[in-house]
C-alpha cells in the first residue's frame, strides 16, 4: 500500500539530503519518480543539500495542483511510482490535502521533507496538514544541535546574530549569514524560549579577565 510520509526536522539536519537519497535509492530499483521543491536557498527548480548533492526539481508555485501533475505525467504515458516533496512547509495545506489523494487513489508513494515550525515556533500552514495528514511523521535520526550541545528542535532567525521574532513567516536563508543579514540558527527549546544565541551566549558570558578581577587575592 502506498504511504505518505512526513520526515521533518529542524533546519540543517539533513532532510534534503534525505530526499536525494531517497530518490536515488528507489531509482536504482528501477522505480519512477518525480521531485518537487518549493523555494530551495540554491535557487529555483532545485534540491540542494549542504553535503553538496544537487538536483533539478519542478517548482511548486501557489498554482501547482499535484493530482493534475500525476494524472498529466501519466497520460503522457510516464510512469510515476513515487513523489519526493522538499520543503514541504512551503506548500499549502490544499496541495498537502492532493498529496494525500494521489497517494491514496493513485498509489504513488509520497515522500515529504520540511520543517515543522517557523522561527516564532509556530507551525507552517503546510507541515500542519502533512502532520494531521500522514501516515508517519519521521524524525530524522541525525541530532542538530544547539550551541549548548542539547539536540536542537526549534529554528530561530538571527540578524547579526541577536534572535528576532517579528517579520514574514517566510524569509528563505541559510544558517549562516553575513553579520547583518537575516540568518537562521537551530536552538533547543530552552534557549529558543529564552531567545539565546550562540552569540547572545557569548557576549553574556564574563570574560576571563571579569573573571580574573572577581576572584580573591590571597
Ligand atoms: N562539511 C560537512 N561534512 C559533513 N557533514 C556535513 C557537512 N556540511 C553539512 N553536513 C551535514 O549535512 C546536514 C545538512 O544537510 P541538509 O540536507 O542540507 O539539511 P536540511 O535539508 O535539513 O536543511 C548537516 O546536519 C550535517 O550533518
Ligand atoms: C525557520 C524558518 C525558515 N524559513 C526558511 C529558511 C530556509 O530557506 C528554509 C528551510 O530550509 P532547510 O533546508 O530546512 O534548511 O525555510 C522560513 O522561511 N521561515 C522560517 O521561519
Amino acid at each position: 500500500m502506498a504511504e505518505l510520509v512526513f520526515f521533518s526536522g529542524t533546519m540543517d539536519c539533513g532532510k534534503s539530503t534525505l530526499a536525494l537519497q531517497t530518490h536515488h535509492n528507489h531509482a536504482a530499483r528501477g522505480r519512477d519518480g518525480v521531485l518537487f521543491t518549493r523555494n530551495d536557498r540554491a535557487g529555483t527548480a532545485t534540491i540542494s543539500s549542504r553535503l553538496g548533492l544537487v538536483h533539478g526539481a519542478a517548482e511548486v508555485g501557489d498554482a501547482t495542483d499535484f493530482w493534475d501533475e500525476v494524472v498529466r505525467r501519466r497520460t503522457q504515458g510516464r510512469p510515476v511510482d513515487y513523489v519526493i516533496a522538499d520543503e514541504a512547509q512551503f506548500y499549502t495545506p490544499q496541495q498537502v490535502e492532493q498529496l494525500a489523494r494521489v497517494c491514496d487513489e493513485l498509489a504513488v508513494d509520497v515522500f515529504a521533507f520540511g520543517i515543522s515550525t517557523d522561527f516564532r515556533a509556530r507551525l507552517f500552514p503546510g507541515a500542519a496538514r502533512l502532520v494531521e495528514l500522514a501516515d508517519r511523521v519521521e524524525v530524522l535520526q541525525v541530532k542538530a544541535l544547539c550551541w549548548c550541545g542539547a539536540r536542537a528542535t526549534h529554528n530561530a532567525r538571527t540578524v547579526g546574530g541577536v534572535m528576532v521574532v517579528e517579520g514574514e513567516q517566510v524569509v528563505v536563508g541559510d544558517v549562516t549569514g553575513a553579520q547583518d543579514e537575516v540568518a537562521y540558527e537551530v536552538l533547543c527549546r530552552r534557549h529558543h524560549m529564552r531567545r539565546m544565541t550562540a552569540a547572545t551566549a557569548r557576549a553574556a558570558a564574563p570574560s576571563p579577565q571579569t573573571l580574573a578581577s572577581t576572584l580573591p587575592l590571597d
